[in-house]
Order: C-alpha cells, then structure tokens, then sequence
C-alpha cells in the first residue's frame, strides 16, 4: 500500500496512488504509514515517485467558515493578471464581431447592432465537477477530511466586449518551444486568422522556441492569413522549435527592442515556466505586453486540463506501432512484441494508446513502480502469458522505471534530464530471461517515438487548437498577460501560468482510468 503525507502545505501523494491528506488525523495504522512515508522523504528513497498536489495548509477546518476562506483563496489565486494590475489603461469597444457584413471591415471597430457572442469577465466554468463521497473512492480529490463539496471556479475564455489594445498599435509574436508537437500549425494558423479579424496587420513568427529572439543569423517571419492559410496540413511547426535558449531579461530587451506587445508562446511546462518569467519581467519593467501561453504536449502533462493539443493523435498514431506489433508477436512461434511510446514523467499516451488499441497485455508507465524479477515480476508474467496464450504485447512509457536502469547524468539544452532507454532494457531482459529458462522468445522492438509526434493534428485535435489558437488572441486583447488557455470539464477556460505547472500532471494510479487499463491488459501488480 503506498501513502502521502503533507510537508510545509504540500500534499504528496505516491504514485501507488491512495491519498492520505496532511489534514487527516495521525492514529493507528495511518501514523505507521506516515512515519514511513516520511522516512523514504528524508532518505530520498524514490522521491521521484511522489508528486505534489495544490493543498491548502491555512484552512482550518474546524471553522465553520473554511469553505468560504478556501473559496477566497482559491479565487485570488485564479485571478487573472491584467495590464490594469500595473498600468493605467482604458478599454475601448471590441473591433472584433461576426456580425461584420462585408468580406473583411476595416479593423476601426464592430459594426453597430446587437450581439451576443461575447464573454463576460464574470462568467465562469467549474473545475472540479465529481463530488466524491469519500477519500477512498477511486481518484477522489478532496479538500477536507469529510470530502466536502466546494465549488472552485475558474475564468471562462473567449471575446470579450471591451479591449486594451487599439489593433493598429499591435505587434503580436509567436513562438513555439520544445519538442514538437501535432497542431502547431493550426494553433498559429488561428492566432494569425483571429489577430486579423481584430485588424491587426503585424503580426510575426520567432524562429526556433526563444532561441529566435537572440540569434541574429534568424530573421523574424512575417505572418499573414495567406502565408498561414494551408499549413494545418503539415506536421511540425512553421516557424521551428528549440530546446534551451537565452535568459529571461535577454528575451524580454529583444521583445521591447522588436516593439511586440503581444506575445504568444506554445510550449509545455518548461516553455510556461519561461512564459510567466517572461510576463514578470515585463511587468516589474512596467511594459505594455500581454504574454498568452497555449499549452502544448503530447506528454498531456499539464495540471487541470482535460487534455492538451496532440495527445489524442499522438495516442492515435501510438495505434499502429502497437499494431505491428501485436501482428509480429502474434506471426511468431513465442512472440513478444515491445513497443515504447513518449511520456518523461507521465504515462498518459502509454495508458491511454494501451487502451484504445486492445491489443496490450502489459501496460508499464512512470507513475507506477514495477519489478522485473522475482515471482511478482514482468517476466514471470511474461512466461505465464507464452505459456498459456502463446505472444504477449507489452507497451512502456519511455520515463517508467527508470530506476532500474544506471542514469546518465546528462541533460539537455532545457535542462530536462536524458533518460536511460527502458526499451531496450526491457528488451534485453527479456531475451536473457528466455534464454536462461530455456523457452524460445522471439522478441520483436518497436520505438516510433518520434513518428506520433511528427504528423499532422488528428481532427480532434484540429477543434481544440483552433479553439485554443482563437482564445489566446481573444485573452491578449482582453488586457491578460501571464495566463495561459485550456480545456477544463469540456468547457475553455484562461488559468494564470503558476496553477498549471507546480508539477507535471500524471496518471492517478488510483483513478478509474488506470483501473480500466488494468481490467483491459489483465495485467497483475508487478511490485
Ligand atoms: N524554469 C524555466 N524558466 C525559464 N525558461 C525555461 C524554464 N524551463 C525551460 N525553459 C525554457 O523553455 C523552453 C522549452 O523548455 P523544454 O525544453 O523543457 O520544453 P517544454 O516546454 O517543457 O516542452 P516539452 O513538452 O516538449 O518538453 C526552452 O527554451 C527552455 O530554455
Ligand atoms: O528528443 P526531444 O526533442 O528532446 O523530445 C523528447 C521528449 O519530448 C516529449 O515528448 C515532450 O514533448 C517527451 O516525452 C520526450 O522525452
Ligand atoms: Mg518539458
């Protein structure tokens, strides 16, 4: 059984998923659990496997009143920062509407009449929307030790009615950081399309991630409905991406020399990070600039989105991986097919391809600890399964158990650490457990890696970027900076940068998702 405990106001839960709250009473068997808990903390011992969830220390729950004070907590800390925070800046009219008759108005603003396509500042979507009756429920979040119900709100995206920016005066950037990702191209090609319908006329592309805003050997790219029009219906990104890159105030002296005051960055959390860097720096110089992020991985590891663009075509693309797979072991006499799929620190496109395809019988991902040896092993499974069925199929996200492998040390350009190939471990493994136990295998490798996220967005993920493409635009002129965009219970909201990346977002080994890719593998606990 694994457990969580809370240190300074963080809780932390184990990746073997029961969540112990740190406002749980410390008695019996759960004060054994924590001590423990605590003990691996303080040895280091698989620190890695512990993730940290938002907990509010400062709620006293004895006080009739928490809900209210978590509520106000919670709602400061969703507030959206805006250029009014340190600037005095008044909104004018919209010049966006859809009400326009003509093939393009002229950007001076709306046409007269009535519509009702815009957002108001106070509207808001839920974000949690299970009420869990118990801790013990399967990926219950709760707040407090009775898993009370508590509303928490967040901003709803979309145009607003007023604007601070005069669309003459916008220089808008775009910048696309990391790895890449399916639907790049569709989210520029929005932001570029919804600039315009605002008027805006300069609009440009930073070449490769932020290190565009620094290598003078890369010229800006100048973007325009015509140049944008057809690229959703390539792979990659237009404009090229990068690892690593220039220090933060050495960005912000580029943006301010370049004039741009819109600035969107697609990118995952190491890109966000840099993004609300960014928007701070902007501030404390007191400039004028709405910095938009648009979460961007096929990872699928940012904190309370439903999902982020490219992870519904990367797990689609996952598909035919696994399928050769499963033909290879099921053509051979003892097949095994191994496929690894991305996933550093979360194991979504493993649990979620497994899922979908049907055809894996041992799903591994980094959230859950397994052994490869001894009787509760993989390759005791392994042999159990060409034992009785004859083939197994095994898919493995590329940062599961790493600890069983030596480290490298090495990191990239981002700083990400390099991760040993468990793949090819497992490969080997496996090979050496047949050999010695005298049973043919024939094992059968597959690493696509880099083929699930080189293609074009799935028609899914077309819907979701060009969504997400238009709300970025619609938050800049909303006067934001610093928020970034996505999808929470179905519904597009804007969040602040620093909610979505205290940690990367993973697989909840006691959520009902994981439940049933256990029910589907049929796969035993391997620890
Ligand atoms: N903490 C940070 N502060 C400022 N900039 C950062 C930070 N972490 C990463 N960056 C910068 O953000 C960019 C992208 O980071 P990274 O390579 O980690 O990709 P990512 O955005 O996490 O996307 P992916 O999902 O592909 O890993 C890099 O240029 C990197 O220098
Ligand atoms: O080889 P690159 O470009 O560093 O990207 C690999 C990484 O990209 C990711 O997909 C995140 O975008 C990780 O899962 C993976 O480790
Ligand atoms: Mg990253």
């Amino acid at each position: 059984m694994a457990f969580a405990s809370s240190i300074n106001g963080v809780c932390l839960i184990s990746h073997h998923g029961l969540r112990w709250r740190g406002d749980l009473p410390l008695f019996g068997s759960n004060r054994s659990k924590f001590r423990r808990f605590h003990r691996r903390i303080a040895t280091g011992h698989r620190i890695k496997d512990i993730r940290a969830v938002i907990f509010k220390p400062e709620v006293d729950f004895k006080d009739p009143d928490w809900k209210m004070h978590f509520q106000e907590d919670f709602d400061r800390r969703f507030n959206l920062p805006h250029l009014r925070d340190i600037l005095d800046v008044q909104p004018r009219p919209t010049t966006f509407s859809l009400k326009s008759r003509g093939p393009l108005h002229d950007g001076n603003g709306a046409p007269e009449g009535v519509w009702n396509g815009y957002v108001n500042d106070d509207d808001r979507a839920l974000l949690k929307v299970i009420k869990f009756s118990s801790p013990h429920s399967a990926g219950a979040e709760c707040i407090d030790p009775d898993c009370s119900w508590v509303e928490q709100w967040v901003h709803r995206a979309g145009p607003r009615k007023q604007i601070y920016y005069e669309p003459e005066e916008v220089k808008a950037g775009i910048v696309t950081c990391g790895g890449l990702c399916p639907g790049l191209n569709d989210v520029i090609r929005q932001i570029v399309f919804t600039l315009e319908k605002y008027g805006v006329t300069k609009i440009i592309g930073i070449p490769f991630g932020y290190r565009g805003f620094f290598e003078e050997a890369l010229p800006e790219i100048p973007l325009s409905r015509q140049v944008v029009q057809n690229i959703n219906l390539h792979g990659g990104s237009l404009l090229g991406v990068s690892r690593g890159g220039p220090d933060i105030s050495d960005i912000v002296d580029s943006i301010q020399a370049r004039g741009i005051n819109m600035i969107f960055i697609l990118g995952g959390n190491g890109t966000h990070a840099g993004a609300n860097a960014i928007h701070n720096e902007c501030r404390k110089r007191k400039m004028k600039v709405s910095v938009i992020g648009v979460p961007k991985t096929i990872d699928n590891d940012i904190l309370l989105m439903d999902k982020t663009f490219g992870f519904d075509t990367a797990v689609e693309e996952a598909q035919r991986a696994i399928n050769s797979a499963y033909i290879e072991a099921h053509s051979a006499y003892h097949g095994i097919g191994l496929v690894k799929l991305m996933g550093r620190s979360s194991g979504f496109i493993a649990m979620h391809a497994s899922l979908s395809s049907g055809q894996i019988d041992i799903c591994l991902i980094p959230e859950v600890p397994f052994t490869l040896e001894g009787p509760n092993g993989v390759l005791q499974h392994l042999e159990h399964l060409i034992k009785t069925k004859g083939n197994a199929v095994i898919c493995v996200a590329e940062g599961a158990g790493q600890e069983l492998l030596e480290k490298s040390n090495a990191t990239d350009a981002s700083g990400n650490v390099v991760l040993s190939d468990i793949g090819v471990h497992i490969q080997q493994q496996i090979k050496r457990h047949f050999k010695a136990i005298g049973i043919p295998a024939d094992v059968k490798y597959i690493d696509p890696t880099y083929m699930i996220r080189a293609c074009r967005a799935n028609a899914s993920d077309a819907i979701l970027c060009t969504v997400l493409g238009q709300n970025a635009v619609h938050g800049a002129f909303a006067g934001f900076s610093g928020i970034t965009t996505g999808i929470c219970n179905t519904h597009y909201v804007y969040l602040p940068i620093p909610e979505v990346i205290t940690s990367p977002r993973c697989v909840d080994p006691n959520s009902r998702m994981w439940h049933r890719c256990l029910t589907s593998t049929g796969q035993p606990d391997f620890h």
